[in-house]
């Protein structure tokens, strides 16, 4: 677990550096660069862009599927005014496992390839001088770590993922690395929560630094009017007639928190915050004590080209195609996003399910893409991969527990809960994160078609549920999708007859679609089919009141394994992947855009 996770600042006291752009790269299949001094210079190198993924800039097979271990190296100067300073390199993502080295000396090593980690270099770096950065990644995938999957070696001796998931395992440096300096006494953490009313909000603070300093906090408004102060480690922020962060209508106040010594300011660091409450129900989900209606997407960060690196012109077109289509919230499938997406969340007003990458955790999974002959939770794997599970959960909620855009945490995605040993699992999941966030805010996993009200022995942990289902494409499909709706409707009257008193979203359903294919009347995989599907989707919806939200899979096409169903990935796409809409999208719009908020 990271002692603290703050995005990177520059201000008076603090130097963010970018170490974005070409970086030396060379793969090491016989895993011999680290004895063989590749920390200190690459022999051969190519030049790799940072952040993105490896995988698509190839024009070999061998290259893009690689699978192993693979360096990057960077000589970076770190100019002689860092002195006095604590210097780290921090990296958003480093997909799967990293191992830090700076002139040759290892750092530290970090696993988890869809959160960020922090090398505290200080006493490595030659100040004045150019140093170099090496990072050894290794992209495999096992049964024992996020996300789940298997590597065989074939016989030609080429090693190979084979994931329990449904999107391909881009790797590399998939995020930007940031050189940073900052006072060794510094602020490495802060939290909020909030009380909101019409008249007056109360903002729950607390700092942690690395300081015996006072430590004094200040609120500004969008016009930099302070509109609340305070001092101490912890307190409270009360604002008078505050403006509230709302769904689709955001407003962002910045905190700004210091530590200050004998009247100097020795480190500051402020962000923007929404106030606003998240709070579930009965059947409702609320923000700010007022029910609403999710109506968005599943999404994966995956483009053309990068891959899984995070880009923020795609971030920029899919907010604004999210609120074109009028939708209001979205799933981090199946992973934490970079924080940039956070941001521009917190800034549009819309609401993100932040998931960790706890996925394939499941036979059926495994078995559309090569199968387990067991229960995914009596493996003899599960100790080790709960020690990773848990600890990303806690980077995830640490990174990301001061955003207004998170509604909820999403501790697994699709999990096989239907036996008895996934029990202790998820107690211990549970239990283990109940303290995690300060916002409290709702605790779920997705559930998938094996997991029904009858099967799944897990309800009781889920704070609402998330349910996803597929009747119309991987069952009772094409005309036989009438006997897909009466199953659907089947199942919600039991939920319904239950004494099960949470709401439920609708976290993935659709079809794939290949775009421009048109048949009257319909076929699978044809524009028209994919309406169909989502007008059968929405007749049971309009049915049931405890259903919360509707999120179809997916906003846009995006790359997996190859398959036999696969047409170069995953096309449920309601957009395609590079961003131009399928019909589907013109008939979401019409009727989200015809739903109140709180429909
Ligand atoms: C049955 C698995 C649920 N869901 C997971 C998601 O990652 C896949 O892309 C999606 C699909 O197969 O389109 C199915």
């Amino acid at each position: 677990m990271e002692k603290g996770l703050l995005y990177p600042v520059t201000n008076a006291y603090r130097e963010d550096q970018k170490l974005d752009g070409l970086w030396d790269f060379k793969f090491d299949p016989a895993s011999e660069g680290e004895q063989n001094g590749w920390a200190k210079g690459l022999a051969d190198p190519i030049e790799m862009p940072v952040p993105a993924s490896f995988n698509d800039f190839f024009t070999d097979k061998d290259a893009r599927e690689y699978t192993g271990d693979f360096w990057y190296l960077k000589k970076v100067f770190i100019p002689q005014h860092f002195a006095g300073k604590k210097v780290e390199l921090r990296f958003g993502a480093a997909t799967h496992r990293a191992v830090v080295y700076v002139n040759g000396q290892k750092i530290r090593s970090h696993e988890g390839g869809f959160l960020p980690f922090t090398a505290d270099v200080t006493a490595a770096v030659n100040l004045g001088e150019e140093n170099i950065i090496a990072v050894k990644i290794n992209n495999e995938l096992h049964r024992d770590a996020l996300p789940a999957g298997d590597t065989v070696t074939l016989k030609n001796g080429k090693r190979m993922v084979k994931p329990f998931f449904d999107f391909y395992n881009y790797s590399g440096l998939n995020r930007s690395v940031h050189l940073l300096a900052i006072p060794q006494g510094n602020i490495y953490d802060y939290s909020t929560s909030y009380e909101v009313s019409d008249d007056q909000a109360t903002v729950h603070y607390q700092v942690a630094a690395d300081s015996d300093a006072d430590i004094k906090v200040s609120l500004a408004d969008e016009d930099g009017v302070v509109v609340a102060a305070a001092t101490g480690q912890k307190g409270e922020l009360v604002v008078k007639n505050p403006t509230l962060w709302q769904v689709r209508d955001a407003y962002l106040y910045t905190i700004r928190i210091q530590l200050v010594k004998n009247d100097k300011v020795l480190d500051e660091y402020a962000d923007k915050i929404g106030l606003r409450t998240i709070e579930i129900k009965g059947h409702q989900i609320l923000v700010n004590h007022k029910p609403i209606y999710l109506k968005g997407f599943g999404r994966h960060e995956d483009s053309i080209y990068a891959g899984r690196a995070f880009d923020l012109n795609v971030e920029r077109r899919d907010v604004n195609l999210l609120k074109w289509i009028g939708a209001n919230s979205f799933r981090s499938s199946h992973y934490p996003y970079d924080e940039q997406v956070y941001k521009l969340a917190d800034r549009e007003g819309i609401l993100i399910t932040d998931e960790v990458p706890a996925v394939g955790f499941k036979m059926a999974a495994a078995s559309f893409l090569g199968g387990l002959d067991q229960s995914f939770f009596d493996g003899d794997w599960i100790d080790e991969l709960y020690k990773k599970h848990i600890d990303q959960v806690k980077d995830m909620i640490k990174r990301d527990k001061n955003h207004p855009s998170v509604l909820a945490w999403s501790l697994c995605n699709e999990p096989d809960t239907s036996t008895e040993s996934a029990v202790p699992y998820f107690t211990k999941l549970f239990n283990d994160s109940a303290d995690l966030d300060p916002q409290k805010r709702p605790r779920t996993f997705t559930l998938n078609e094996d997991d029904t009200f009858e099967t799944s022995k897990c309800l009781k942990f889920p704070d609402f549920y998330l349910l996803n289902r597929y009747p119309g494409w991987y069952h009772k499909w094409g005309y036989e999708i009438s006997d897909g709706e009466a199953g659907l409707r089947a199942e919600l009257d039991e939920w319904q007859n239950s004494d099960i008193d949470k709401p439920i979203v609708f976290s993935e359903y659709g079809a794939d679609t290949e775009p421009g294919l048109h048949k009257l009347p319909s076929i699978m995989w044809s524009e028209e089919y994919q309406i169909e599907l989502l007008e059968m989707f929405n007749r049971v919806f309009d049915d049931y009141d405890f259903i919360r939200g509707e999120q179809p899979w997916n906003l846009a096409d995006f790359q997996t394994v190859e398959g036999n169903m696969r047409v170069n990935g995953n096309k449920k796409g309601i957009f395609t992947r590079d961003r131009q809409p399928k019909a589907a999208a013109f008939y979401l719009r019409k009727r989200w855009n015809s739903l109140p908020l709180d429909y």
